[in-house]
């Protein structure tokens, strides 16, 4: 536990910081702790939620996304979606110290060098690939796979593309399920490459990928003990845990922001906090649209529905609300091998660090191109469609011209992309019959509004999933391609029989109406505040500056402007990282050189240090859990016969087929 910790309460916070930062999530504390590098600058950190209690359910890969639905989740609710037959979709997000890297399930992938390079393409010089990698390796530490783990999976990496000491450690489970031996050998049947890495700017085809992972400990490594506990001791760095920030203050033309107000409750005194220099907001996909709306940045018309003075007129705020739509497909192996028991996986884990336990989730991926999971004439088709739709056709009905605009850009982008072999259109990753099938590339596009000004009332918002008739074609491709790769030899071993959606459900339009009432939320929100140009509905500029404003940016996973096809958190890293050097190098301040990470490189006072792989956080044989959780998450895909972990993966002890 960090004992030295500069929290503070707000008697006692001081009247203005160069820097305020509001969100201690995933990228916020990226930023803070990059900041406070330099000992001359003084950062505040306001953060909703509090620290973790160093739980079981966060720190041991097996409970990762144990903190689903308990406190240290927003659990914010959906509107009732008309795209998927109204369903209301809870959608978990951090209010803790590390936000998303607390809750989440641990998969550690960088997206495939066209999904950056498309930023580029929207007019975000700077944002390439080629850009982006040096801060992919600056947060990194990476560990390869266990020689014996390798060899038994052939598992392959490229050294050359990783880190070596940055804050965030990258390494292999000590278990993974056998069946990935069948499923890899199904794919290579069907002519699915295995690339040596995704980390490379290949993330395509098949390949593995590490977990946010401690090589030795094998607790999950995240951003809280990754940055946060480190630059927390420093004395020019201070934290309010448990404050909302309710509203941006600023005038001017462009609008200066001045003033973040914050209060512990809806029915608590606003305290006002001065930034001399900047502010930078990292309160994710979902709450920095909110935040920006009450301090009326946004689309005037929705601002002046809430009677919220317009600063700003942005349309673009809130808009382009992107995730991976998410299902799962269940399959019962009448032939698996033996699934290790609870109570002995429990002890190789706390005895050895080996064992299931050990495994958050996937390794083993597929992020196929459309060319692989179709025929090349199907392929084609669903390209020349996305070309012949108009943009405002599957749009929200009031979208405004500038965000059209914006989409049309996207849509132009995606098709030409997509019709390469450099970009995935969907990812599928199988586990022990299970497979999850997610939509990388979604042309469908939500939203995010304010539902009052009153800052503790929940957004509104709708994912419409499947808004897109496309988006619901290339998915039955999708499903159709996994039930072929579970006909292959290697799959067949294993005797499997797909009882979701079922042999039934084999027509398109009853595949699609599965889909309609299943899809659901990969948990990977982001671009409602989309970096590209004023005039095409973006909201930030290249280095993360609110157009109209000369001081406030964002950092977080909503200034994403096409969702990459990856699980965003190291995409979320290498850009906070790199916008933190972009904001120093601003202010005129030293940065940290992006191929060594150490948090205290600029610092002559700060006593921290990148964690080293002897890092001793380990639990204790019979660690208790302080924190009870409040609520319980319901599993994505709950089936009859089939125990669905978090991640949906079945869990069940195969029973042999008669
Ligand atoms: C359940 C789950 C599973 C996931 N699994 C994976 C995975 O396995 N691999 C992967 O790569 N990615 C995964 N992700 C996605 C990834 O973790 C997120 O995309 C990323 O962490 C988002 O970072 P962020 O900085 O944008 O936002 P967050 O990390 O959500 O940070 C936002 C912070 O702002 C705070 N905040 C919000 N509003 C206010 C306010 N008004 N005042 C003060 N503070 C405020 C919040 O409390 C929060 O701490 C998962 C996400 C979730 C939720």
């Amino acid at each position: 536990k960090n004992t030295n910790a500069k929290y503070i309460d707000a008697r006692q916070v001081q009247a203005s910081y160069d820097y305020v930062i509001v969100g201690g999530g995933h990228s916020g504390t990226v930023v803070a702790a990059r900041l406070s590098e330099n000992p001359d600058v003084s950062v505040l950190l306001i953060e909703a939620g509090p620290t973790d209690a160093d739980e079981d359910f966060v720190h041991i890969p097996k409970n990762a996304g144990g903190a689903m639905g308990t406190k240290y989740d927003w659990s914010y609710q959906s509107v009732a979606m008309s795209t998927v037959n109204n369903r209301v979709v809870t959608v978990p997000a951090g209010k803790v110290i590390g936000g998303g890297t607390v809750l989440n399930g641990m998969a550690f992938d960088r997206g495939a060098a066209s999904d950056y390079d498309a930023w580029v393409d929207l007019g975000n010089e700077g944002r390439g690939w080629n850009d982006l990698l040096p801060y992919f390796k600056k947060h990194e530490t990476f560990t390869p796979p266990e020689p014996a783990l390798a060899r038994e999976f052939n598992i392959t990496y490229d050294l050359s593309a990783h880190g070596t000491d940055g804050p965030i450690y990258a390494s292999y489970p000590r278990y993974l399920n056998p069946t990935l031996k069948n499923w890899f050998r199904g794919l290579a049947t069907l002519g699915m490459p295995l690339e040596l890495d995704g980390a490379n700017g290949r993330a395509l085809n098949a390949f593995w990928a590490p977990n946010a992972l401690h090589p030795t400990n094998m607790t999950r490594s995240y951003a809280k003990n990754g940055y946060y506990d480190p630059a927390v001791k420093r004395s020019n760095f201070h934290v309010l845990l448990n404050r909302q920030v309710t509203k941006l203050v600023g005038s001017g033309s462009p609008v200066k922001i001045t003033g973040v107000e914050h209060a512990a409750g809806a029915n608590e005194a606003t305290a006002t906090v001065i930034a001399n220099k900047e502010v930078i907001v990292a309160a994710g996909a979902i709450g920095s649209p909110k935040i920006l709306q009450l301090s009326g940045i946004g689309p005037a018309s929705l601002l002046q529905r809430h009677n919220i003075p317009v600063l700003v007129d942005l349309p673009g705020v809130g808009s382009n609300y992107q995730d991976h739509g998410y299902l799962m497909t269940f399959n019962m192996l009448g032939n698996a091998p033996a699934a290790i028991d609870d109570a002995t996986a429990r002890q190789q884990y706390f005895s050895s660090k080996t064992g299931p336990w050990t495994n958050s989730g996937p390794n083993g991926f597929v992020f196929a191109p459309m060319s692989k999971i179709t025929t090349a004439s199907r392929a084609q088709s669903l390209i020349s469609q996305i070309n012949a739709q108009t943009p405002a056709q599957f749009l929200r009905s009031g979208t405004p011209q500038a965000v059209v605009d914006g989409f049309a850009k996207q849509k132009e982008i995606l098709a030409k992309r997509l019709a390469t072999a450099e970009m995935a259109g969907v990812e599928l990753v199988f586990s022990g019959g299970s497979i999850m099938c997610s939509q990388q590339h979604p042309l469908s596009r939500g939203y995010v509004e304010i539902s009052s000004n009153n800052p503790f009332a929940a957004p509104t918002f709708d994912l419409r999933y499947v808004a897109n008739p496309l988006d619901l074609d290339y998915t039955v491709d999708a499903i159709k391609f996994s039930r072929n790769v579970m006909a292959t030899a290697p799959l067949q071993e294993l005797r499997p029989q797909e009882f979701s959606p079922g042999a039934n459900t084999n027509t398109d339009d009853a595949l699609k109406t599965w889909i309609k009432g299943q899809i659901s939320t990969m948990f990977h929100s982001c671009c409602t505040n989309p970096m590209q140009p004023r005039a095409l509905g973006g909201v930030v500029d290249s280095k993360g500056l609110v157009y109209g404003t000369s001081n406030l940016r964002v950092v977080d996973a909503s200034i994403i402007p096409l969702i990459p096809g990856s699980h965003p958190q190291a995409t979320v890293y290498a850009v906070a990282e790199k916008l933190a050097d972009e904001i120093k190098k601003a202010a005129g301040n030293p940065t940290s050189s992006s191929s060594s990470s150490s948090s205290s490189s600029s610092s002559t006072t700060t006593t921290t240090s990148v964690p080293t792989t002897t890092t001793t956080t380990t639990p204790p044989p019979t660690t208790t859990t302080t924190y009870t959780p409040t609520t319980t998450y319901t599993p994505p895909a709950p089936t009859p016969t089939c125990s669905v972990n978090k991640w949906g993966q079945c869990t069940f002890k195969p029973t042999p087929l008669s």
